[in-house]
């Protein structure tokens, strides 16, 4: 099994960010993905993403077996919101480890939630995925979007063991799928995957991301 490096590790925060000014656009004028509204919010944030972002997933839906479709969940996240996510999970572990250092309670918050600072979601660079059949039923991929460590004793781990080999073959679809257009996953959750950001230039070795934290303008 490969290291899997959390949000919260130093060499992410250490990779410079070049913004290229990119467009962040929404996801539902496009058309062709299909957009759930688990996340929707009232501005619509939730369904932007980086133009570049989006492009790449319009490729990859094409890439998917007969009968299967891209489902999309949720994509920027304004940094206020981030930072509301982040505060929110550490507390719940701080409360459920009393003992255990700022650090740790850091760390073990960013195998689900970003620190702000980093966050790819807060970039337009991330964006939560799973799949549907041509109908639009949710196929079974071990664990619900967005399920974390504890409550799914680590199923949301995209290569964790204790789900069923449908859900694991769902799963090596998606990923597939995405990875071929050049999108990384967030090991720690099946359904996480982004392109242009400080987790993908770590992942491909890029010497700098292309897209930084921005407020929707
Ligand atoms: C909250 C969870 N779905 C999520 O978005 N996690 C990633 C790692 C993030 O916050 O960037």
């Amino acid at each position: 099994m490969h290291e899997i490096v959390l949000m919260s590790d130093p060499r992410i925060a250490a990779i410079p960010v070049v913004d290229c000014g990119e467009a962040l656009v929404d996801v539902r004028i496009e058309g062709s993905i299909a957009i759930d509204p688990r996340r929707a919010d009232h501005s619509g944030a939730f369904a932007h993403l980086r133009d570049g972002v989006l492009t790449r997933l319009l490729k990859a839906q094409r890439f998917l077996p007969e009968g299967v479709r891209l489902l999309f969940i949720e994509g920027y996240r304004p940094p206020a919101l981030q930072r509301e996510y982040f505060e929110r999970y550490a507390g719940e572990l701080r409360l459920a480890n009393p003992d255990w250092p700022p650090a740790r309670v850091r760390e073990a918050a960013s195998r689900y939630v970003s620190p702000p600072e980093i966050a790819p979601p807060s970039a337009g660079a991330a964006v939560d995925l799973t799949l549907v059949t041509a109908d639009g039923r949710e196929l079974d991929m071990g664990t619900h979007v967005n399920a974390n460590p504890e409550e799914s004793h680590g199923a949301c781990y995209t290569d964790a063991d204790n789900v069923d080999s449908e859900a694991r073959a769902y799963r090596r679809i998606l990923s597939d799928a995405l990875t071929a257009v050049g999108l990384v996953n967030y090991p720690t959750e099946w359904w996480h995957w982004s392109f242009g950001d400080r987790y993908w230039a770590l992942a491909t070795e890029a010497d700098h991301a292309v897209y930084g934290p921005r407020e929707l303008p």
